[in-house]
């Protein structure tokens, strides 16, 4: 799914490399947590994967589509493929719940029929059913971020990127959006999530990237989140 082979990423105003020499393969249906202090690279890789950054030297590849090599006429195809989620949820703050969801169809051109289809089966999925014509506003955070993994989740992405996705949240509503990114991954699709969670990670025992000044530090099957952190 994931394919990185000495990616390093220099940023032209930093110093030091954000990415230094990350070497790394995500298997379809994988759940990465990938950790590390601030300014390690967390964001920074998941950039690489969704074409925002390119790599300064390396191999990069998603579902065998070369990132470095890829044409900007692909990267909207390639970012059909993958779906996003963010701390700060990224709602569009006019638009009620079914149209926030609805919008990442439309905008890939899926015919309306098949939107006012979809939109309500993902909206019981994440839990908001009966919630649909509320705006952003009048939900809880765990409520936004929710909406955001239904929008994200809704054309069944490959893979799907989520970066500190409870870091607003508190431990019992992280807890459920937890579970929410575990169903989501059953279905198949394969999740990378950058967090600072330490009891997330070490609950759930998957698999842990580590990252530290831009080097992947520990790369662990059933991992936990660190010793003494
Ligand atoms: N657009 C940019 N231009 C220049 N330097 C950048 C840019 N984005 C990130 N960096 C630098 O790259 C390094 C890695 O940053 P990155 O945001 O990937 O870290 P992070 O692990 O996601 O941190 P955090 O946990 O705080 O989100 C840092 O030194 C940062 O200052």
């Amino acid at each position: 799914m994931i394919h990185s082979s000495h990616v390093t990423k220099s940023y032209k105003t930093s110093t030091r490399p954000a990415l230094d020499d990350v070497s790394m393969d995500v298997d379809k249906g994988e759940f990465v947590f990938l950790i590390g202090p601030s300014g390690s690279g967390k964001s920074t890789l998941l950039r690489l994967l969704i074409r925002e950054e390119v790599p300064t030297s390396g191999e990069l590849s998603v579902e065998g589509n070369d990132l470095v090599a890829m044409r900007r006429s692909k990267i909207a195809a390639h970012r059909r493929k993958i779906g996003c989620v963010f701390q700060d949820f990224r709602l569009l703050k006019n638009k009620t719940v079914e149209q926030n969801v609805g919008f990442a169809l439309e905008v890939i051109g899926q015919p309306r029929a098949r939107i006012r289809e979809t939109v309500p089966e993902v909206l019981e999925m994440v839990g908001l059913e009966g919630k649909a014509n509320r705006l952003p506003h009048e939900l809880s955070g765990g409520e936004q971020q929710r909406v955001a993994i239904a929008r994200a989740f809704v054309n069944r992405p490959l893979l799907l990127l989520a970066d500190e996705p409870t870091g607003n949240l508190d431990p019992e509503t992280s807890a459920d959006i937890m579970l929410l990114l575990e169903r989501i991954n059953r279905t198949g699709t394969t999740v990378v999530m950058a967090t600072h969670d330490n009891t997330i990670v070490d609950s759930m025992r998957r698999r842990v990237i580590e990252l530290q000044l831009g080097k992947i530090v520990r790369d662990e099957a059933k991992g936990v989140y660190g010793v003494g952190r």
